[in-house]
């Protein structure tokens, strides 16, 4: 495997997107060949799995959501992720497993160590050799997207935005557990600066896996 697989997480409204979109383009004025995808999404079925899980109108068990989340990631794995790093590319994917473990483990309360496999099974040995975390608090990105989808006529929260700030909260504070286990790996970013303090951050970051 020849390419650089990176991935962003963090609360809903931490500035993933936006960050992504401007590491994307910085890597690509550098001759990087890059690919810009997202969980979950990325393929026609992972995006189709995305309409289901996001739908405030479905009432989900947490155990189907999990899986679904999964069966997204399987579908991406093979389909796009692989086969773009076996071509040397740079993957910049916006969520990945971390999110599974802190949105459905620290979030819904379902067992770590069954989320693990349930990983597993979906994305093998794969492992990103970069996991940006931008840390922010979880009422300070409601609100963005709040104010994002204002400027938006007819867009509404989805499943997951829908849930209270408790919630959110338990994500934060899981993924900055998950970022603990490998430093190596995990960067936590302050997430609150203001967007260009942040990328100065993030590509700092992203300079270490190409060094
Ligand atoms: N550092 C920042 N400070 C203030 N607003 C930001 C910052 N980064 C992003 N935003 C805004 O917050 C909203 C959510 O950003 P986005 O990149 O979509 O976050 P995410 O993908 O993590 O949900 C957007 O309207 C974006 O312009
Ligand atoms: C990938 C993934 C996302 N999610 C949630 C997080 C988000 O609320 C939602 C969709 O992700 P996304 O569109 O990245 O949300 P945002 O831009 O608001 O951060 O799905 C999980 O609960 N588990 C997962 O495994």
């Amino acid at each position: 495997m020849t390419g650089k697989f990176i991935t962003f997480e963090g609360p809903d409204g931490a500035g993933k997107t936006s960050q992504m979109k401007r590491a994307a383009q910085a890597l690509q004025e550098k001759g990087y060949e890059v690919i810009l995808t997202r969980e979950p999404g990325g393929t026609e079925i992972g995006e189709s799995i995305r309409s289901i899980l996001l739908d405030p109108q479905n009432r989900m068990s947490h155990r189907t959501e999990a899986l679904l989340y999964a069966a997204a990631r399987a579908q991406h794995v093979e389909e796009l992720i692989l086969p773009a790093l076996q071509a040397g590319k740079v993957v910049l994917c916006d969520r990945f497993a971390d999110s599974t473990l802190a949105y459905q483990g620290y979030g819904r309360g379902i067992n770590l160590n069954l989320l693990n496999i349930v990983n597993s099974l979906a994305i093998g040995s794969l492992k990103p050799d970069l996991t940006i975390i931008l840390d922010l608090d979880p009422q300070v990105g409601l609100n963005r997207i709040r104010n994002k989808r204002l400027a938006v006529a007819g867009e509404t929260e989805d499943r997951i935005e829908m849930e209270t700030v408790e919630f959110h909260q338990r994500v934060r504070e899981g993924f900055l557990s998950i970022a603990l286990q490998d430093p190596g790996r995990y960067k936590i970013i302050a997430a609150g600066m203001d967007e260009d303090k942040v990328f100065e951050k993030v590509m700092a970051c992203i300079s270490g896996v190409f060094s």
